[in-house]
Protein backbone atom coordinates (compact mmCIF):
# COMPACT_ATOMS: atom_id res chain seq x y z
CA UNK A 1 0.00 0.00 0.00
CA UNK A 2 1.32 3.48 -0.67
CA UNK A 3 0.32 6.06 1.89
CA UNK A 4 0.70 9.98 1.86
CA UNK A 5 1.30 11.79 5.23
CA UNK A 6 1.23 15.66 5.69
CA UNK A 7 0.80 17.81 8.87
CA UNK A 8 0.71 21.43 10.05
CA UNK A 9 2.80 22.58 12.89
CA UNK A 10 0.31 21.56 14.93
CA UNK A 11 0.99 18.15 14.54
CA UNK A 12 4.64 17.64 13.19
CA UNK A 13 5.99 15.41 16.20
CA UNK A 14 2.71 13.14 15.16
CA UNK A 15 3.78 13.23 12.07
CA UNK A 16 7.36 11.96 12.98
CA UNK A 17 6.04 9.22 15.09
CA UNK A 18 3.57 7.74 12.92
CA UNK A 19 5.94 7.56 9.39
CA UNK A 20 8.20 5.39 12.29
CA UNK A 21 5.20 3.61 13.44
CA UNK A 22 4.46 2.68 9.73
CA UNK A 23 8.37 1.26 9.48
CA UNK A 24 7.20 -1.96 10.61
CA UNK A 25 4.99 -2.14 7.48
CA UNK A 26 7.53 -3.38 4.70
CA UNK A 27 3.95 -3.65 2.57
CA UNK A 28 3.86 0.14 3.19
CA UNK A 29 5.79 2.80 1.66
CA UNK A 30 5.16 6.13 3.07
CA UNK A 31 4.92 9.35 0.91
CA UNK A 32 5.67 12.68 3.17
CA UNK A 33 4.21 15.86 1.96
CA UNK A 34 5.39 18.05 4.47
CA UNK A 35 5.24 20.40 6.34
CA UNK A 36 8.69 19.84 7.50
CA UNK A 37 9.73 22.30 10.05
CA UNK A 38 7.53 24.22 12.93
CA UNK A 39 7.06 27.30 10.55
CA UNK A 40 3.17 28.02 10.64
CA UNK A 41 1.34 27.25 7.48
CA UNK A 42 -2.25 27.02 6.50
CA UNK A 43 -3.58 23.18 7.09
CA UNK A 44 -5.85 23.01 3.96
CA UNK A 45 -3.10 23.26 1.82
CA UNK A 46 -1.47 20.25 2.96
CA UNK A 47 -5.09 18.54 2.98
CA UNK A 48 -4.91 19.55 -0.69
CA UNK A 49 -1.59 17.77 -1.21
CA UNK A 50 -2.78 14.85 0.59
CA UNK A 51 -6.13 14.54 -1.43
CA UNK A 52 -4.09 14.87 -4.97
CA UNK A 53 -1.85 11.94 -4.51
CA UNK A 54 -4.86 9.95 -3.57
CA UNK A 55 -7.19 11.04 -6.40
CA UNK A 56 -4.49 10.71 -8.63
CA UNK A 57 -3.66 7.46 -7.83
CA UNK A 58 -0.42 8.30 -6.65
CA UNK A 59 -1.26 7.16 -2.97
CA UNK A 60 -3.80 4.58 -1.80
CA UNK A 61 -4.65 6.25 1.46
CA UNK A 62 -3.53 9.09 3.57
CA UNK A 63 -2.79 10.45 7.18
CA UNK A 64 -3.66 14.30 7.62
CA UNK A 65 -2.98 15.52 11.23
CA UNK A 66 -3.18 19.12 12.73
CA UNK A 67 -3.50 20.46 16.16
CA UNK A 68 -6.92 18.84 16.12
CA UNK A 69 -7.34 17.36 13.01
CA UNK A 70 -10.56 18.85 12.42
CA UNK A 71 -9.40 21.30 9.94
CA UNK A 72 -7.06 19.25 7.89
CA UNK A 73 -10.55 16.69 8.02
CA UNK A 74 -12.71 19.10 6.90
CA UNK A 75 -10.39 20.38 4.17
CA UNK A 76 -9.84 17.02 2.99
CA UNK A 77 -13.59 16.16 3.09
CA UNK A 78 -14.15 19.18 0.44
CA UNK A 79 -12.15 16.74 -2.82
CA UNK A 80 -13.87 14.24 -4.81
CA UNK A 81 -13.61 10.83 -3.80
CA UNK A 82 -12.38 11.44 -0.23
CA UNK A 83 -13.50 10.02 3.41
CA UNK A 84 -11.21 11.35 5.86
CA UNK A 85 -12.43 9.95 9.31
CA UNK A 86 -11.29 12.11 12.10
CA UNK A 87 -10.54 9.39 14.52
CA UNK A 88 -9.79 9.94 18.36
CA UNK A 89 -9.23 6.05 19.56
CA UNK A 90 -8.57 2.29 17.99
CA UNK A 91 -12.37 1.69 18.04
CA UNK A 92 -13.39 5.11 15.73
CA UNK A 93 -10.49 4.55 13.59
CA UNK A 94 -11.36 0.37 13.12
CA UNK A 95 -14.84 1.74 12.19
CA UNK A 96 -14.09 4.09 9.90
CA UNK A 97 -12.37 1.45 7.82
CA UNK A 98 -14.86 -1.34 8.11
CA UNK A 99 -17.97 0.73 7.94
CA UNK A 100 -17.23 3.86 6.37
CA UNK A 101 -13.92 2.90 4.05
CA UNK A 102 -12.06 5.74 4.72
CA UNK A 103 -9.19 6.82 2.82
CA UNK A 104 -7.98 9.43 4.96
CA UNK A 105 -7.16 8.93 8.63
CA UNK A 106 -7.36 12.39 10.29
CA UNK A 107 -5.86 13.03 14.06
CA UNK A 108 -5.02 15.89 16.11
CA UNK A 109 -1.14 16.15 17.21
CA UNK A 110 -2.42 18.39 20.14
CA UNK A 111 -5.12 15.54 21.15
CA UNK A 112 -3.78 12.05 20.62
CA UNK A 113 -1.02 11.36 22.41
CA UNK A 114 1.85 8.52 21.01
CA UNK A 115 0.17 5.63 22.52
CA UNK A 116 -2.85 5.90 21.15
CA UNK A 117 -1.56 6.94 17.95
CA UNK A 118 0.51 4.25 17.46
CA UNK A 119 -2.79 1.43 18.26
CA UNK A 120 -4.87 3.26 15.94
CA UNK A 121 -2.10 3.45 13.11
CA UNK A 122 -1.64 0.03 13.36
CA UNK A 123 -5.42 -0.49 12.99
CA UNK A 124 -6.32 1.53 10.48
CA UNK A 125 -3.86 0.11 8.03
CA UNK A 126 -4.26 -3.22 8.10
CA UNK A 127 -8.54 -3.38 8.47
CA UNK A 128 -10.49 -3.89 5.47
CA UNK A 129 -14.04 -1.87 4.59
CA UNK A 130 -16.97 -4.72 5.48
CA UNK A 131 -19.01 -4.15 2.20
CA UNK A 132 -22.80 -5.26 2.50
CA UNK A 133 -25.20 -2.75 4.22
CA UNK A 134 -22.52 -0.14 4.57
CA UNK A 135 -21.13 -0.41 1.00
CA UNK A 136 -24.65 1.08 0.11
CA UNK A 137 -24.14 3.78 2.01
CA UNK A 138 -20.91 4.51 1.06
CA UNK A 139 -22.15 4.77 -2.63
CA UNK A 140 -24.81 7.12 -0.80
CA UNK A 141 -22.49 9.20 0.76
CA UNK A 142 -20.37 9.49 -2.65
CA UNK A 143 -23.44 10.18 -4.67
CA UNK A 144 -24.19 13.90 -2.61
CA UNK A 145 -20.79 15.15 -3.93
CA UNK A 146 -22.29 14.59 -7.55
CA UNK A 147 -25.72 16.16 -6.86
O1 LIG B 1 -6.05 22.26 14.56
C1 LIG B 1 -5.96 22.96 13.60
C2 LIG B 1 -7.10 23.15 12.67
O2 LIG B 1 -8.23 22.43 13.06
C3 LIG B 1 -4.71 23.71 13.33
O3 LIG B 1 -3.62 22.89 13.55
C4 LIG B 1 -4.64 24.91 14.24
O4 LIG B 1 -5.77 25.76 14.05
C5 LIG B 1 -3.36 25.70 14.01
O5 LIG B 1 -3.24 26.68 15.01
P1 LIG B 1 -1.94 27.57 15.15
O6 LIG B 1 -1.89 28.46 13.92
O7 LIG B 1 -2.17 28.35 16.42
O8 LIG B 1 -0.73 26.66 15.21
Amino acid sequence: MKLVIGCDQGALELKEHVKEVLKEFSDITVEDVGTYTTDSVDYPDIAEKICEKITSGQADRGIALCGTGIGISIACNKVKGIRAALCHNVFTARMSRQHNDANVLAMGGRDISFGPATEMVQVWVKEEFLGGRHERRVNKIMEIQDK
